[in-house]
C-alpha cells in the first residue's frame, strides 16, 4: 500500500492539554464515591451488568486508548467510578462504571437520584457465559430505572462475541432480545424500549456501538447530518464521519450506509495521525499539541482511495473517503469544508449559549437526557 501522509503542525496550539499523552489527559485520579453527590449534575451515561461482564474493559479501551489485552489485568471495580471525560472529549458526560457485585437496589444507595440525572444506561452481557441471571438482573435494572425516568435510552450490549461464531452471534442476539422483551411484556413494560448491539473490545463494534448510544444523545444530530450530506453532494466526497478525536466515537455521518471497514479505516487513520504527531509534533521540550487547528492528514491508498482528514473543532475531525479524481478537485474541496467548519461552530455556539440558562437546571430535569456538548470556543472561529 502506497501512503503519501501529510501531517502539519503549528506551534499556535489552541487548548487541547499540552503534551497529548497515551490517556489523552484523561489520567486523573478516578472519583471514587459510594454514592452520587448533588453536585453531579453533568449527564451521565450508567455502565452496569454483572461481574465481569466487561465494564471497565469498555471504558478503558474506549476512552483511555487502552489496548484489549492490557484488559485482562483490570482488577475488579469495588466502588463506583466516575469518569468525567468532558475536558478532553466533545461529549460534556460523565461514565459511570458500577460495580458488579453491589447491590444498587440496597436502601441506602439512592438510586432514584441516579437515575434522574441519566441520559443512558447501558447493560453489558457477556455473550460467552450463561446470560440467564444476567438477563434477570437486565430486568430488574431497566425496570426500576424506567419508572423513575422514562426517559433513558436503554442500551443492552450483548459483549465479548469474538469468542462466537457468525451463526452462534445472531443466534445469541435473537434469544436475548426475545427473552428481555418477554420479560418486558410480563411485568406490562412493552413501552420501555431495549436497543441491541453485538460488541467487543478486540474489534471496531465497541466504537461503533458507543457511537449509537451517544448521537441518539445530540440534540443536534439531524442538524449535523445535514451538513454532512450538502458537504459531500458538493464535493464527490463518497463518505464523511465526524469524529470524537479522543475516543473515536462518531457523532455524526452522512446519511449513506455506514460499512464497518470505511469506519475502521477512518479510526485507523486518527490512530495514525495522532501517534505520528505525538512522536514528531511537539516542540523539543515537549510543549505544543498533537491535535490543534491546523492539523490535517492525507493518505493516499493504492485502490486510487483518498483519506482526507482535517480539524473541525479541538475536539471533532471530519474524515473523508473520496477517490482519487474527486481529490484533484481540491480546492472545491477545501472551500465547501470552510462553510462545513464555519456551520459547525456555529451550530455549537447556539447549542451552547442555548444549554446555559438550563445549567441551573435541577438534576434530572429532562434536559439531562441530552448530552451536554463542548461547543466551540469563540476565539478559534
Ligand atoms: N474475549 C473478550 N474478553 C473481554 C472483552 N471485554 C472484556 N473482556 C475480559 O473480561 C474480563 C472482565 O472485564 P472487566 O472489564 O474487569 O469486567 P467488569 O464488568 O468491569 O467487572 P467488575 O469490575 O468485577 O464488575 C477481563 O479479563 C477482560 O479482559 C471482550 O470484548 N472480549
Amino acid at each position: 500500500m502506497s501512503i503519501q501522509y501529510v501531517v502539519e503542525q503549528l506551534s499556535d496550539s489552541y487548548g487541547v492539554a499540552d503534551s497529548f499523552p497515551k490517556d489523552f489527559g484523561y489520567g486523573e485520579e478516578p472519583d471514587m464515591e459510594d454514592s452520587p453527590s448533588p453536585s453531579d449534575s453533568k449527564p451521565r451515561i450508567l455502565l452496569m451488568g454483572l461481574r465481569r461482564s466487561g465494564k471497565s474493559s469498555i471504558q478503558k479501551v474506549v476512552f483511555h486508548k487502552m489496548s484489549p489485552n492490557e484488559t485482562l489485568f483490570l482488577e475488579s471495580t469495588n466502588k463506583i467510578y466516575k469518569d468525567d471525560i468532558s475536558s478532553s472529549s466533545f461529549v460534556n458526560f460523565q461514565i459511570w462504571d458500577f460495580p458488579g457485585q453491589v447491590d444498587f437496589f440496597d436502601p441506602t444507595f439512592d438510586y432514584e437520584m441516579i437515575f434522574r440525572g441519566t441520559g443512558a444506561l447501558i447493560f453489558v452481557i457477556d455473550a460467552q457465559d450463561d446470560y440467564v441471571e444476567a438477563l434477570g438482573r437486565l430486568h430488574l435494572t431497566v425496570s426500576r430505572a424506567y419508572r423513575v425516568n422514562p426517559e433513558i435510552n436503554f442500551e443492552v450490549f450483548i459483549h465479548k462475541v469474538d469468542g462466537l461464531s457468525d451463526d452462534h452471534k445472531i443466534e445469541t442476539q435473537r434469544d436475548i432480545h426475545q427473552r428481555a422483551n418477554d420479560d418486558l411484556a410480563d411485568a406490562n413494560l412493552e413501552k420501555l424500549h431495549l436497543s441491541f448491539y453485538l460488541t467487543s473490545i478486540y474489534d471496531h463494534s465497541i466504537f461503533e456501538a458507543f457511537s449509537k448510544v451517544v448521537q441518539k444523545l445530540i440534540p443536534q444530530l439531524p442538524t449535523l447530518e445535514n451538513l454532512l450530506n450538502i458537504f459531500i453532494s458538493n464535493s464527490g466526497i463518497e463518505k464523511a464521519f465526524l469524529f470524537d478525536v479522543v475516543s473515536k466515537i462518531y457523532i455524526a455521518t452522512d446519511s449513506s450506509p455506514v460499512d464497518m471497514q470505511s469506519y475502521e479505516l477512518c479510526c485507523d487513520m486518527i490512530d495514525v495521525v495522532i501517534d505520528v504527531s505525538c512522536i514528531y509534533g511537539l516542540r523539543e521540550d515537549g510543549s505544543g499539541s498533537a491535535y490543534d487547528k491546523e492539523s490535517m492528514a492525507i493518505i493516499k491508498l493504492n485502490n486510487t482511495t483518498v483519506l482526507y482528514l482535517k480539524e473541525v473543532t479541538k475536539f471533532l475531525a471530519l474524515v473523508c473517503i473520496l477517490r482519487e479524481e474527486s481529490f484533484e478537485r481540491k480546492g472545491l474541496i477545501d472551500y465547501n469544508f470552510h462553510c462545513f467548519r464555519k456551520a459547525i461552530h456555529e451550530v455549537f455556539e447556539v447549542g451552547v449559549s442555548a444549554q446555559r440558562p438550563l445549567g441551573s437546571q435541577a438534576v434530572g430535569s429532562p434536559c439531562n437526557k441530552a448530552v451536554a456538548l463542548n461547543g466551540t470556543p469563540r476565539n478559534t472561529v
